[in-house]
Protein backbone atom coordinates (compact mmCIF):
# COMPACT_ATOMS: atom_id res chain seq x y z
CA UNK A 1 0.00 0.00 0.00
CA UNK A 2 2.51 2.48 0.99
CA UNK A 3 4.71 2.62 -1.93
CA UNK A 4 1.59 3.59 -4.21
CA UNK A 5 2.65 5.70 -7.16
CA UNK A 6 1.68 9.68 -6.47
CA UNK A 7 -1.18 10.88 -9.06
CA UNK A 8 1.33 13.73 -10.05
CA UNK A 9 4.08 11.35 -11.16
CA UNK A 10 2.05 9.05 -12.74
CA UNK A 11 0.94 11.42 -14.70
CA UNK A 12 4.48 13.18 -15.80
CA UNK A 13 5.20 9.60 -16.74
CA UNK A 14 2.75 9.02 -19.08
CA UNK A 15 2.65 12.05 -20.48
CA UNK A 16 6.00 12.23 -21.19
CA UNK A 17 5.93 9.41 -23.26
CA UNK A 18 3.49 10.52 -25.16
CA UNK A 19 4.84 9.92 -28.67
CA UNK A 20 3.99 12.64 -31.62
CA UNK A 21 1.36 12.21 -33.68
CA UNK A 22 1.40 13.27 -37.92
CA UNK A 23 0.29 16.99 -38.67
CA UNK A 24 -2.72 18.20 -41.26
CA UNK A 25 -3.57 21.19 -42.30
CA UNK A 26 -7.15 22.33 -42.03
CA UNK A 27 -8.84 25.95 -42.96
CA UNK A 28 -9.27 27.69 -39.63
CA UNK A 29 -13.00 27.17 -39.62
CA UNK A 30 -12.47 23.22 -39.08
CA UNK A 31 -10.04 23.58 -36.27
CA UNK A 32 -11.57 24.45 -33.32
CA UNK A 33 -10.89 22.87 -30.08
CA UNK A 34 -7.39 21.67 -31.99
CA UNK A 35 -4.44 22.69 -30.16
CA UNK A 36 -1.81 24.82 -33.05
CA UNK A 37 1.08 22.33 -33.83
CA UNK A 38 2.90 25.33 -34.77
CA UNK A 39 3.04 29.21 -33.54
CA UNK A 40 0.85 31.25 -35.48
CA UNK A 41 2.54 33.95 -37.05
CA UNK A 42 0.96 37.58 -38.39
CA UNK A 43 1.32 38.15 -41.59
CA UNK A 44 -0.50 41.92 -41.11
CA UNK A 45 -0.45 44.64 -39.07
CA UNK A 46 -3.48 45.43 -37.36
CA UNK A 47 -4.63 47.67 -37.84
CA UNK A 48 -2.76 48.53 -40.80
CA UNK A 49 -3.17 52.41 -40.41
CA UNK A 50 -4.77 54.91 -38.10
CA UNK A 51 -8.13 54.28 -38.06
CA UNK A 52 -11.70 55.89 -36.51
CA UNK A 53 -13.10 53.96 -33.60
CA UNK A 54 -16.31 56.20 -33.94
CA UNK A 55 -18.91 57.41 -36.67
CA UNK A 56 -17.98 61.38 -36.89
CA UNK A 57 -15.68 64.04 -38.40
CA UNK A 58 -12.05 63.55 -39.22
CA UNK A 59 -10.64 67.11 -37.61
CA UNK A 60 -7.52 69.04 -36.56
CA UNK A 61 -7.69 69.18 -32.94
CA UNK A 62 -6.03 72.68 -32.41
CA UNK A 63 -9.57 74.06 -35.24
CA UNK A 64 -12.27 73.16 -32.42
CA UNK A 65 -14.54 74.43 -31.93
CA UNK A 66 -14.77 75.48 -35.52
CA UNK A 67 -16.28 76.51 -37.66
CA UNK A 68 -14.77 74.08 -40.22
CA UNK A 69 -15.48 73.25 -43.60
CA UNK A 70 -16.45 69.56 -44.48
CA UNK A 71 -14.38 68.55 -47.91
CA UNK A 72 -15.17 64.59 -48.37
CA UNK A 73 -15.42 61.41 -46.64
CA UNK A 74 -13.86 58.38 -45.34
CA UNK A 75 -15.50 55.14 -44.88
CA UNK A 76 -14.40 51.81 -44.29
CA UNK A 77 -13.02 50.47 -47.25
CA UNK A 78 -13.23 53.57 -49.14
CA UNK A 79 -10.54 55.90 -47.54
CA UNK A 80 -10.42 60.18 -48.20
CA UNK A 81 -7.88 59.94 -51.11
CA UNK A 82 -6.76 64.11 -50.44
CA UNK A 83 -5.57 65.24 -46.64
CA UNK A 84 -7.24 67.85 -44.20
CA UNK A 85 -5.74 70.98 -44.26
CA UNK A 86 -6.11 74.04 -41.39
CA UNK A 87 -9.74 74.40 -40.72
CA UNK A 88 -11.05 71.11 -42.75
CA UNK A 89 -13.05 68.13 -41.71
CA UNK A 90 -13.99 65.13 -43.23
CA UNK A 91 -16.93 63.31 -42.40
CA UNK A 92 -15.80 59.61 -41.13
CA UNK A 93 -17.26 56.26 -40.08
CA UNK A 94 -16.18 53.42 -37.26
CA UNK A 95 -12.81 51.77 -38.93
CA UNK A 96 -12.29 54.01 -41.59
CA UNK A 97 -8.72 54.84 -42.08
CA UNK A 98 -8.21 58.64 -40.69
CA UNK A 99 -7.14 61.09 -43.38
CA UNK A 100 -3.94 62.83 -43.91
CA UNK A 101 -3.60 65.93 -41.82
CA UNK A 102 -6.51 64.99 -38.94
CA UNK A 103 -5.17 64.03 -35.78
CA UNK A 104 -8.50 63.83 -34.35
CA UNK A 105 -12.17 62.21 -34.36
CA UNK A 106 -15.12 64.42 -32.92
CA UNK A 107 -18.25 61.82 -32.51
CA UNK A 108 -21.15 62.85 -34.35
CA UNK A 109 -23.59 63.27 -31.57
CA UNK A 110 -21.38 66.89 -30.46
CA UNK A 111 -21.44 67.79 -34.18
CA UNK A 112 -23.52 70.78 -35.22
CA UNK A 113 -23.53 71.16 -39.03
CA UNK A 114 -24.97 73.26 -41.91
CA UNK A 115 -24.66 72.12 -45.06
CA UNK A 116 -20.52 71.96 -45.18
CA UNK A 117 -20.05 73.67 -42.11
CA UNK A 118 -18.94 72.21 -38.93
CA UNK A 119 -19.07 73.03 -35.37
CA UNK A 120 -18.67 70.94 -32.16
CA UNK A 121 -21.38 71.28 -30.10
CA UNK A 122 -20.19 69.88 -26.51
CA UNK A 123 -17.57 68.96 -24.68
CA UNK A 124 -15.75 67.71 -27.29
CA UNK A 125 -12.40 65.51 -27.64
CA UNK A 126 -10.88 65.21 -24.74
CA UNK A 127 -7.02 65.33 -26.10
CA UNK A 128 -5.62 65.30 -29.58
CA UNK A 129 -5.56 61.75 -31.06
CA UNK A 130 -9.24 60.92 -29.32
CA UNK A 131 -11.50 58.61 -31.05
CA UNK A 132 -8.27 56.95 -32.92
CA UNK A 133 -7.16 53.56 -33.28
CA UNK A 134 -3.73 53.67 -34.01
CA UNK A 135 -1.85 51.79 -36.83
CA UNK A 136 -0.20 47.81 -34.72
CA UNK A 137 -2.45 48.62 -31.90
CA UNK A 138 -3.93 45.05 -31.87
CA UNK A 139 -0.65 43.58 -33.35
CA UNK A 140 2.33 43.63 -35.65
CA UNK A 141 3.34 42.00 -38.69
CA UNK A 142 5.69 38.99 -37.28
CA UNK A 143 3.85 39.01 -33.92
CA UNK A 144 2.95 35.64 -32.45
CA UNK A 145 -0.38 35.66 -32.39
CA UNK A 146 -0.92 32.29 -30.81
CA UNK A 147 1.77 29.73 -29.51
CA UNK A 148 2.52 26.16 -30.34
CA UNK A 149 0.82 23.58 -27.87
CA UNK A 150 -2.16 25.82 -27.19
CA UNK A 151 -6.01 25.59 -28.31
CA UNK A 152 -7.67 26.78 -30.58
CA UNK A 153 -10.40 28.64 -29.18
CA UNK A 154 -12.81 30.73 -31.14
CA UNK A 155 -10.88 33.87 -30.47
CA UNK A 156 -7.42 32.71 -31.09
CA UNK A 157 -9.08 31.10 -34.77
CA UNK A 158 -10.49 35.14 -35.12
CA UNK A 159 -7.14 36.68 -34.25
CA UNK A 160 -5.62 33.83 -36.83
CA UNK A 161 -7.91 35.27 -39.47
CA UNK A 162 -7.34 38.63 -38.86
CA UNK A 163 -3.59 37.90 -38.70
CA UNK A 164 -3.92 37.15 -42.11
CA UNK A 165 -3.87 33.45 -42.09
CA UNK A 166 -6.20 31.22 -43.87
CA UNK A 167 -5.34 27.38 -42.64
CA UNK A 168 -3.61 26.07 -39.64
CA UNK A 169 -1.46 23.04 -38.85
CA UNK A 170 -2.85 20.34 -35.96
CA UNK A 171 -1.90 17.60 -35.09
CA UNK A 172 -4.43 14.29 -36.64
CA UNK A 173 -7.28 13.44 -34.87
CA UNK A 174 -6.68 10.86 -31.96
CA UNK A 175 -7.99 7.30 -32.25
CA UNK A 176 -9.13 6.53 -29.10
CA UNK A 177 -10.90 2.84 -28.31
CA UNK A 178 -12.65 2.32 -25.78
CA UNK A 179 -13.79 -1.04 -24.06
CA UNK A 180 -16.02 -1.67 -20.95
CA UNK A 181 -15.35 -5.93 -19.47
CA UNK A 182 -17.94 -7.33 -17.08
CA UNK A 183 -20.17 -10.37 -17.76
CA UNK A 184 -22.71 -8.00 -15.72
CA UNK A 185 -23.21 -5.40 -17.84
CA UNK A 186 -25.82 -4.96 -20.26
CA UNK A 187 -26.08 -1.61 -22.59
CA UNK A 188 -28.09 1.16 -21.56
CA UNK A 189 -31.80 0.77 -22.42
CA UNK A 190 -32.13 -2.47 -22.76
CA UNK A 191 -34.51 -5.46 -20.76
CA UNK A 192 -32.40 -5.75 -17.53
CA UNK A 193 -32.47 -9.28 -15.76
CA UNK A 194 -31.64 -9.33 -12.25
CA UNK A 195 -27.95 -9.09 -11.10
CA UNK A 196 -27.04 -7.64 -14.22
CA UNK A 197 -26.51 -3.73 -14.79
CA UNK A 198 -26.53 -1.17 -17.47
CA UNK A 199 -23.34 -0.28 -19.09
CA UNK A 200 -22.46 3.24 -18.39
CA UNK A 201 -18.69 3.82 -18.72
CA UNK A 202 -18.35 3.68 -22.21
CA UNK A 203 -21.05 6.71 -22.67
CA UNK A 204 -19.00 8.29 -19.48
CA UNK A 205 -15.99 8.58 -21.13
CA UNK A 206 -16.95 9.23 -24.95
CA UNK A 207 -19.15 12.33 -23.33
CA UNK A 208 -16.11 13.24 -21.38
CA UNK A 209 -13.89 13.13 -24.66
CA UNK A 210 -16.68 14.88 -26.87
CA UNK A 211 -15.03 18.23 -26.83
CA UNK A 212 -11.31 16.44 -28.38
CA UNK A 213 -10.24 16.12 -31.22
CA UNK A 214 -10.97 11.72 -31.43
CA UNK A 215 -11.85 9.09 -33.72
CA UNK A 216 -14.00 6.94 -31.10
CA UNK A 217 -13.73 3.30 -31.74
CA UNK A 218 -15.89 1.89 -30.23
CA UNK A 219 -15.25 -2.53 -28.76
CA UNK A 220 -18.38 -2.81 -27.01
CA UNK A 221 -18.87 -4.84 -23.55
CA UNK A 222 -16.53 -7.49 -23.06
CA UNK A 223 -16.49 -10.60 -21.47
CA UNK A 224 -14.64 -11.67 -18.66
CA UNK A 225 -12.73 -14.57 -20.03
CA UNK A 226 -9.35 -14.11 -21.06
CA UNK A 227 -9.27 -15.02 -24.72
CA UNK A 228 -11.73 -12.72 -26.31
CA UNK A 229 -9.99 -9.79 -23.94
CA UNK A 230 -6.51 -11.09 -24.97
CA UNK A 231 -8.10 -10.95 -29.40
CA UNK A 232 -9.15 -8.01 -28.50
CA UNK A 233 -6.56 -5.92 -27.23
CA UNK A 234 -4.00 -7.76 -29.74
CA UNK A 235 -5.84 -6.57 -32.50
CA UNK A 236 -7.51 -2.90 -31.60
CA UNK A 237 -5.46 -0.18 -33.91
CA UNK A 238 -5.24 3.23 -31.73
CA UNK A 239 -3.65 5.51 -30.37
CA UNK A 240 -4.98 5.20 -26.86
CA UNK A 241 -6.86 1.88 -25.45
CA UNK A 242 -8.82 2.96 -22.76
CA UNK A 243 -10.87 -0.25 -21.05
CA UNK A 244 -12.49 0.01 -18.00
CA UNK A 245 -13.66 -2.69 -15.04
CA UNK A 246 -11.82 -6.00 -14.23
CA UNK A 247 -8.95 -3.65 -13.22
CA UNK A 248 -8.73 -4.83 -9.36
CA UNK A 249 -7.33 -7.87 -7.44
CA UNK A 250 -10.47 -10.05 -7.89
CA UNK A 251 -10.76 -13.40 -9.75
CA UNK A 252 -12.39 -12.23 -12.64
CA UNK A 253 -10.24 -9.10 -13.01
CA UNK A 254 -8.26 -10.74 -16.35
CA UNK A 255 -7.55 -7.27 -17.65
CA UNK A 256 -3.81 -6.64 -17.03
CA UNK A 257 -3.25 -10.48 -17.54
CA UNK A 258 -5.06 -9.78 -21.32
CA UNK A 259 -3.05 -6.68 -21.88
CA UNK A 260 0.32 -8.16 -21.35
CA UNK A 261 -0.69 -11.10 -23.53
CA UNK A 262 -1.68 -8.96 -26.06
CA UNK A 263 1.75 -8.09 -26.19
CA UNK A 264 1.52 -4.76 -23.68
CA UNK A 265 4.14 -3.24 -21.53
CA UNK A 266 2.55 -2.54 -18.25
CA UNK A 267 3.92 1.03 -17.03
CA UNK A 268 2.30 1.14 -13.39
CA UNK A 269 -0.70 -0.56 -11.66
CA UNK A 270 -2.42 0.80 -8.65
CA UNK A 271 -1.94 4.70 -7.70
CA UNK A 272 -2.58 6.96 -4.53
CA UNK A 273 -5.44 7.89 -5.79
CA UNK A 274 -9.10 7.62 -4.67
CA UNK A 275 -11.29 7.09 -6.23
CA UNK A 276 -9.45 5.28 -8.92
CA UNK A 277 -6.75 3.56 -7.37
CA UNK A 278 -6.76 0.10 -9.60
CA UNK A 279 -5.68 2.11 -12.62
CA UNK A 280 -3.25 0.51 -14.95
CA UNK A 281 -1.33 2.19 -17.57
CA UNK A 282 1.30 0.97 -20.03
CA UNK A 283 1.85 0.87 -24.04
CA UNK A 284 1.70 -1.67 -26.74
CA UNK A 285 3.99 0.09 -29.10
CA UNK A 286 3.13 3.67 -29.81
CA UNK A 287 0.02 2.76 -27.88
CA UNK A 288 -1.01 4.15 -24.76
CA UNK A 289 -3.49 1.42 -22.60
CA UNK A 290 -5.29 2.95 -19.73
CA UNK A 291 -7.02 0.30 -17.54
CA UNK A 292 -9.08 2.28 -15.85
CA UNK A 293 -11.26 0.80 -12.88
CA UNK A 294 -15.32 -0.32 -13.38
CA UNK A 295 -16.68 1.58 -10.52
CA UNK A 296 -18.51 4.90 -12.81
CA UNK A 297 -17.08 7.50 -10.51
CA UNK A 298 -13.50 6.17 -10.58
CA UNK A 299 -13.75 5.56 -14.07
CA UNK A 300 -14.61 9.37 -14.47
CA UNK A 301 -11.83 10.62 -12.29
CA UNK A 302 -9.25 8.61 -14.22
CA UNK A 303 -10.97 9.41 -16.86
CA UNK A 304 -10.84 12.91 -16.52
CA UNK A 305 -6.83 12.82 -14.61
CA UNK A 306 -5.73 10.54 -17.60
CA UNK A 307 -7.21 9.79 -20.57
CA UNK A 308 -8.25 13.47 -21.76
CA UNK A 309 -4.48 14.44 -20.49
CA UNK A 310 -3.14 11.76 -22.73
CA UNK A 311 -5.55 12.33 -25.50
CA UNK A 312 -5.00 16.06 -25.44
CA UNK A 313 -1.17 15.80 -25.10
CA UNK A 314 -1.84 13.76 -28.41
CA UNK A 315 -2.98 16.65 -29.71
CA UNK A 316 -0.16 18.63 -29.35
CA UNK A 317 -1.85 20.60 -26.03
CA UNK A 318 1.15 22.31 -24.35
CA UNK A 319 -0.71 22.00 -20.93
CA UNK A 320 -2.66 18.84 -21.20
CA UNK A 321 -3.74 18.32 -17.23
CA UNK A 322 -6.77 19.82 -16.20
CA UNK A 323 -6.87 23.28 -14.04
CA UNK A 324 -7.68 23.34 -10.74
CA UNK A 325 -8.60 26.49 -8.83
CA UNK A 326 -9.70 27.32 -5.70
CA UNK A 327 -12.84 27.59 -4.03
CA UNK A 328 -14.51 28.22 -0.21
CA UNK A 329 -15.77 24.64 1.48
CA UNK A 330 -18.95 25.16 2.84
CA UNK A 331 -18.54 22.59 5.81
CA UNK A 332 -15.38 21.45 7.69
CA UNK A 333 -13.54 18.00 5.83
CA UNK A 334 -11.79 15.80 8.38
CA UNK A 335 -7.62 14.62 7.61
CA UNK A 336 -7.05 12.96 4.58
CA UNK A 337 -5.06 9.74 4.57
CA UNK A 338 -2.41 8.66 1.74
CA UNK A 339 -3.96 9.32 -1.26
CA UNK A 340 -5.23 12.16 -3.30
CA UNK A 341 -8.42 12.27 -2.78
CA UNK A 342 -11.24 14.23 -5.59
CA UNK A 343 -14.20 14.60 -3.35
CA UNK A 344 -17.73 15.11 -5.33
CA UNK A 345 -19.13 18.53 -4.29
CA UNK A 346 -22.12 20.67 -5.03
CA UNK A 347 -21.45 24.66 -5.60
CA UNK A 348 -23.82 26.71 -4.11
CA UNK A 349 -23.55 30.44 -3.37
CA UNK A 350 -19.79 30.08 -4.51
CA UNK A 351 -18.93 27.22 -1.62
CA UNK A 352 -18.16 23.92 -2.45
CA UNK A 353 -20.57 21.27 0.37
CA UNK A 354 -18.73 17.59 -0.35
CA UNK A 355 -21.26 14.64 -0.72
CA UNK A 356 -21.68 13.31 2.63
CA UNK A 357 -20.84 9.21 1.26
CA UNK A 358 -18.37 8.97 -1.29
CA UNK A 359 -18.74 5.67 -2.87
CA UNK A 360 -17.34 5.13 -5.83
CA UNK A 361 -20.59 3.22 -7.72
CA UNK A 362 -22.54 6.45 -6.92
CA UNK A 363 -23.19 8.20 -9.67
CA UNK A 364 -26.17 10.47 -8.79
CA UNK A 365 -23.79 12.13 -6.67
CA UNK A 366 -21.51 12.68 -9.55
CA UNK A 367 -24.54 14.15 -11.45
CA UNK A 368 -25.20 16.50 -8.59
CA UNK A 369 -21.38 17.46 -8.16
CA UNK A 370 -20.51 20.89 -9.78
CA UNK A 371 -16.66 20.28 -8.73
CA UNK A 372 -14.73 17.91 -7.22
CA UNK A 373 -12.72 18.78 -4.19
CA UNK A 374 -9.00 18.26 -4.22
CA UNK A 375 -7.20 17.26 -1.11
CA UNK A 376 -3.38 15.75 -0.98
CA UNK A 377 -2.59 12.95 0.84
CA UNK A 378 -2.01 13.41 4.49
CA UNK A 379 -3.91 16.98 4.08
CA UNK A 380 -4.58 18.47 7.62
CA UNK A 381 -8.48 18.57 8.57
CA UNK A 382 -10.50 21.15 7.34
CA UNK A 383 -12.41 23.92 8.61
CA UNK A 384 -16.06 25.76 7.03
CA UNK A 385 -14.61 28.61 5.03
CA UNK A 386 -11.08 27.15 4.24
CA UNK A 387 -9.82 27.28 0.81
CA UNK A 388 -9.63 24.31 -1.17
CA UNK A 389 -8.30 23.43 -4.72
CA UNK A 390 -11.08 22.46 -6.56
CA UNK A 391 -11.65 21.14 -9.59
CA UNK A 392 -14.89 22.20 -11.73
CA UNK A 393 -16.98 19.80 -13.82
CA UNK A 394 -19.81 20.76 -14.31
N1 LIG B 1 -9.74 -6.92 -2.41
C1 LIG B 1 -9.81 -5.76 -3.06
N2 LIG B 1 -10.91 -5.44 -3.70
C2 LIG B 1 -11.01 -4.29 -4.37
C3 LIG B 1 -9.93 -3.39 -4.35
C4 LIG B 1 -8.75 -3.75 -3.68
O1 LIG B 1 -7.74 -3.01 -3.66
N3 LIG B 1 -8.73 -4.97 -3.06
N4 LIG B 1 -10.06 -2.17 -4.98
C5 LIG B 1 -11.41 -1.67 -5.03
C6 LIG B 1 -11.44 -0.46 -5.82
S1 LIG B 1 -10.73 0.91 -5.13
C7 LIG B 1 -12.09 -0.37 -7.00
S2 LIG B 1 -12.22 1.14 -7.79
C8 LIG B 1 -12.69 -1.52 -7.63
C9 LIG B 1 -12.30 -1.57 -9.09
O2 LIG B 1 -12.41 -2.82 -9.54
P1 LIG B 1 -12.44 -3.25 -11.05
O3 LIG B 1 -11.77 -2.30 -11.91
O4 LIG B 1 -11.93 -4.62 -11.07
O5 LIG B 1 -13.95 -3.11 -11.40
P2 LIG B 1 -15.06 -4.23 -11.51
O6 LIG B 1 -14.93 -5.17 -10.36
O7 LIG B 1 -15.05 -4.75 -12.84
O8 LIG B 1 -16.30 -3.30 -11.29
C10 LIG B 1 -16.49 -2.56 -10.15
C11 LIG B 1 -17.96 -2.12 -10.07
O9 LIG B 1 -18.26 -1.26 -11.15
C12 LIG B 1 -19.30 -1.81 -11.97
N5 LIG B 1 -18.94 -1.56 -13.38
C13 LIG B 1 -17.89 -2.06 -14.02
N6 LIG B 1 -17.89 -1.64 -15.28
C14 LIG B 1 -18.97 -0.87 -15.44
C15 LIG B 1 -19.50 -0.16 -16.54
N7 LIG B 1 -18.87 -0.17 -17.74
N8 LIG B 1 -20.63 0.54 -16.37
C16 LIG B 1 -21.25 0.54 -15.17
N9 LIG B 1 -20.78 -0.10 -14.08
C17 LIG B 1 -19.66 -0.81 -14.22
C18 LIG B 1 -19.28 -3.27 -11.66
O10 LIG B 1 -20.53 -3.87 -11.90
C19 LIG B 1 -18.90 -3.28 -10.20
O11 LIG B 1 -20.05 -3.02 -9.41
O12 LIG B 1 -12.31 -2.70 -6.98
C20 LIG B 1 -12.42 -2.66 -5.56
N10 LIG B 1 -12.16 -3.95 -5.04
O1 LIG C 1 -10.26 3.60 -6.09
MO1 LIG C 1 -11.74 2.82 -5.90
O2 LIG C 1 -11.93 3.76 -7.22
O3 LIG C 1 -11.67 3.82 -4.36
O4 LIG C 1 -13.39 2.92 -5.51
Amino acid sequence: MSELLPVAEAQARLLAAAPTLSTETLPLADAIGRWAAASLIARRTQPERDLSAMDGYAVRFSDLPGPMRVIGESAAGRPFAGAVKAGQATRIFTGAAVPEGADTVMVQEEARRDGDTLWLDGEGPAREGANIRRRGLDFADGDTLVAAGERLTPARLAVAATGGLGDVTVRRRVRVAIAATGDELVEPGRAIEPGRLPESNRLLLRALLADLPVEIIDLGILPDRLEPLTDTFRHVAADVLVTTGGASVGDHDLVRPALQAAGAAIDFWRIALRPGKPLMAGWRGDMAVLGLPGNPVSAFVTGLLFVKPMVAALAGAAQPLPQTTTGILGEALPANGPRTDYLRAELRDGRAYVATIQDSSMLRTLARAGCLVVRQPHAPAAAMGDSAEILVIA
